[in-house]
């Protein structure tokens, strides 16, 4: 699968609230794929459809080491679509994070640190997990992506 052009800050799809997926067919199968290809190739630990130019409720998360978060854990990456929030901690932890959209950029944004959430897999099947820490960051921050909400918005 090839990788995608990433939008950039000033692009308007980053600002658009993303359309809920209601057909799982082999389209979305073929954007899921070049998704990833795309956040692998980027060395990110997320990437949102918007971000690679579709307004799909769809995200990709793939948490692993890395400078930033030496003990983020190692994870085999998942497919997010139709999220929702169920719940969230008021514990918030402050982290600094980074966004593919706004390059070379660190920002420093508090987020919740456990979620429960509802989501739809590739094959349309719902799961409801609790997440906590670094996978939770990610999961925020993709889901602000498809909120059209990214890190410059949420910057103090
Ligand atoms: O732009 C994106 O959505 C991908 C970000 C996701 C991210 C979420 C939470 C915290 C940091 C980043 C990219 O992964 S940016 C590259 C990166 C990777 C690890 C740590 C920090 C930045
Ligand atoms: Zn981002």
């Amino acid at each position: 699968a090839l990788t995608l052009p990433i939008a950039t800050t000033g692009e308007p799809i980053l600002t658009r609230v993303a359309k809920p997926v209601t057909e799982f067919n082999q389209q979305l199968v073929q954007l899921t794929q070049q998704m990833l290809s795309t956040l692998l190739a980027a060395k990110g630990v997320g990437i949102a459809a918007p971000q690679v130019h579709s307004n799909m409720a769809v995200f990709i998360m793939a948490s692993h080491p890395n400078e930033r978060y030496p003990d983020a854990p190692k994870m085999d990456p998942i497919v997010v679509i139709n999220p929702s929030i169920i719940e969230q901690s008021s514990q918030q932890v402050i982290g600094e994070e980074g966004c593919l959209s706004i390059p070379n950029t660190r920002i420093n944004i508090a987020r919740a640190d456990q979620i429960t959430v509802k989501y739809q897999t590739r094959y349309g099947q719902w799961q409801q997990q609790t997440l906590r820490g670094f996978v939770a960051r990610i999961f925020l921050h993709e889901y602000d992506h498809l909120q059209g909400i990214t890190l410059l918005e949420r910057e103090q």
